[in-house]
């Protein structure tokens, strides 16, 4: 089962709503290969389906609340193994969001060999969400539920960033640079890979 994934390399991409994990995973995808996993797409993908799972998922989202880990991790472990043929790896976009997620997906899964950190200021992610908003149509683009989501970021998926670093696994990318410069930083930590 999870054996189509024994030894394909997972990378974390762990950074704020709005921080450019989106952006910089699209780049990933077109240098290395690896195949691009957002947990917010999978899930938004459920909702746009209209399945009763979808409309419980809606809810939940559109308050700026995390869903449910089970929902989450199946949905990406069905997605990992759908690509497995065809993949380099993994990029898990916005996935751990709280370290029960980490330790779960561990299990259920695999161990990650790199947690990209993308680090933004708080108003920088707020000033990229509302402009994204305005183009993106994604119901918790909006002003009140951009602030719940970063309270929720630095008081549940910070402390994501704490327990992995013990390993010696996460690289900090200061995303506030233009997309390219960001990349770069990117690329190098990638490349450091073996
Ligand atoms: N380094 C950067 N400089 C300027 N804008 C950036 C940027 N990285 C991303 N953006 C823009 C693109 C999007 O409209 C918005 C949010 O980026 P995103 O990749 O969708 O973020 P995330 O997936 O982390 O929520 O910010
Ligand atoms: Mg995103």
């Amino acid at each position: 089962m999870a054996d189509k994934l024994k030894d394909k390399k997972i990378i974390f991409v762990v950074g704020g709503p709005g921080s450019g994990k989106g952006t910089q995973c699209e780049k990933v995808v077109a240098k290395y290969g690896y195949t691009h996993l957002s947990s917010g797409d999978l899930l938004r993908a459920e909702v746009a389906s209209g399945s009763e799972r979808g409309k419980q998922l809606q809810a939940i989202m559109q308050k700026g609340e995390l869903v449910p880990l089970d929902t989450v991790l199946d949905m990406i472990k069905d997605a990992m193994i759908a690509k497995a043929d065809t993949s380099k790896g993994y990029l898990i976009d916005g996935y751990p969001r709280e370290v029960k997620q980490g330790e779960e997906f561990e299990k259920k899964i695999g161990a990650p060999s790199l947690l990209l950190y993308i680090d933004a200021k708080g108003e920088t992610m707020v000033k990229r969400l509302m402009k994204r908003g305005e183009t993106s149509g994604r119901a918790d683009d909006n002003e009140e539920t951009i602030k719940k989501r970063l309270d929720l970021y630095y008081k549940a998926t910070e402390p994501v960033i704490a327990h992995y670093e013990s390993r010696g696994i996460v690289r900090k990318i200061d995303s506030e640079p233009p997309v390219d410069e960001v990349f770069k930083h990117v690329a190098a930590a990638i490349d450091g890979l073996k």
